[in-house]
């Protein structure tokens, strides 16, 4: 149950696997005879200095993968001088997951905006007040997509794990769900689908954080976050998770480059799994990544060891493939890095 749930995308899973599919496509074309002797794989963003450009997803539930859960991620994140983002769903209180992950340069929470708008402002409160940096809004799922393992297994959180953070909500009950999966009925009747720009303005009543917005794929919706005067835009279709038959996240990155300049940082996710998928994602127009399910797989097997592990692995494919194409900075990482898609893969 646990596994199906981590593992899976929405309805045919088209999306889940062309998220994959999109980066082995691409070839990289590496320059020769630059000095890289010194491969510098750091990166300012919001002011703070990260490790590496890979950020660590917003994913739920992470006790479900090993009794530590989100205070290993965290702990893992800040000994890889590298961000994490924490979200609204996790199974620790987000104090103790801030408190863990001290030292991370770059902590963000998740937010999943509650119907009940003073409980999200104080979730907000809560969050700015434990020393989060910045947030990042999720705002590809108005409704939960459509699972089919959590349906066959009738996906519920394993007691005595809860969702900590929205403890003291009311239950309102299944609210015309017919999913048998709980935490997507816990979803249909506690989230906010009515969202719209408006949001952003009400956002900035309640917070001084930066804002990220967490799922945009369309250039237009881009340029319409720019004008809403967000901090951020994460390129997402949320792990294949949301929409089946939305574009794999990577190769929107350049439309949405392009629909909004560099006035704001472009963060990608979706299928990142080696370094040399994180140079792809940079040489089409990304600052920065985020990594998903990995960390995940890290988390199950050795607690904060093993994401420590996953970073790594990751950190050490990125710095010899940027050797090897002639990049000894991110700054290096450009268009002319890449062939385009080959034909047939
Ligand atoms: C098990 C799981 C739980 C997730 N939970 C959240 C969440 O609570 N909030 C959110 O914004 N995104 C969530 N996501 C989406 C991730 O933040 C991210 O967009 C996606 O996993 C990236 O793709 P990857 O797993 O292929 O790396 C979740 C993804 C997974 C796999
Ligand atoms: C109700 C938790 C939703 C978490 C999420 O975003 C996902 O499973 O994709």
């Amino acid at each position: 149950m646990v596994y199906g749930y981590y593992s899976s995308g929405a309805d045919s899973e088209a999306t889940l696997q062309d998220n994959i599919q999109a980066f082995k496509r691409r070839r990289l074309l590496p320059r020769i005879m630059v000095d890289v002797s010194h491969v510098d794989t750091s990166i300012i963003l919001l002011g703070a200095k990260l490790a590496l450009p890979l950020l660590i997803a917003p994913m739920a539930m992470q006790q479900m993968a090993h009794p530590d859960g989100e205070l290993a991620v965290a702990r893992a994140a800040a000994a890889a001088g590298t961000s994490m983002s924490v979200s609204t769903m996790a199974t620790y209180d987000l104090k103790d997951v801030a408190s863990a992950g001290t030292g991370s340069p770059l902590l963000f929470f998740q937010l999943y905006v509650i119907k009940d708008r003073d409980f999200t402002a104080k979730l907000l409160r809560d969050a700015a007040e434990a020393g989060y940096k910045a947030l990042m809004v999720t705002v590809d799922a108005p409704h939960l997509g459509y699972r089919q393992a959590d349906e066959r297994n009738e996906f519920s959180l394993p007691p005595p794990m809860g969702l900590r953070n929205l403890e003291g909500l009311q239950s309102k009950g299944p609210d015309g769900s017919r999913s048998k999966s709980s935490i997507s009925q816990v979803f249909t009747s506690q989230i906010d689908p009515g969202l719209s720009w408006e949001f952003i303005a009400w956002l900035r009543t309640v917070s001084n954080l930066p804002i990220f917005v967490k799922g945009v794929l369309n250039p237009a919706d881009a340029h319409l976050a720019v004008q809403h005067s967000v901090d951020g835009i994460i390129v997402s279709n949320h792990g294949g998770r949301q929409l089946d038959f939305s574009p794999a996240a990577v190769d929107m990155v350049p439309a949405i480059r392009d629909a909004v300049g560099h006035r704001v940082p472009i963060l990608v996710d979706g299928g990142v799994r080696s370094g040399t998928d994180i140079i792809k994602a940079i040489a089409l127009g990304a600052d920065a990544v985020l990594l998903g399910r990995p960390v995940l797989w890290g988390l199950a097997l050795e607690g904060q060891h093993g994401v420590a592990k996953v970073l790594e692995t990751l950190r050490s494919e990125l710095e010899l493939s940027m050797a090897l194409c002639g990049a000894p900075t991110l700054a290096h990482i450009t268009p002319s890095l890449l062939m385009g898609p080959m034909p047939r893969l």
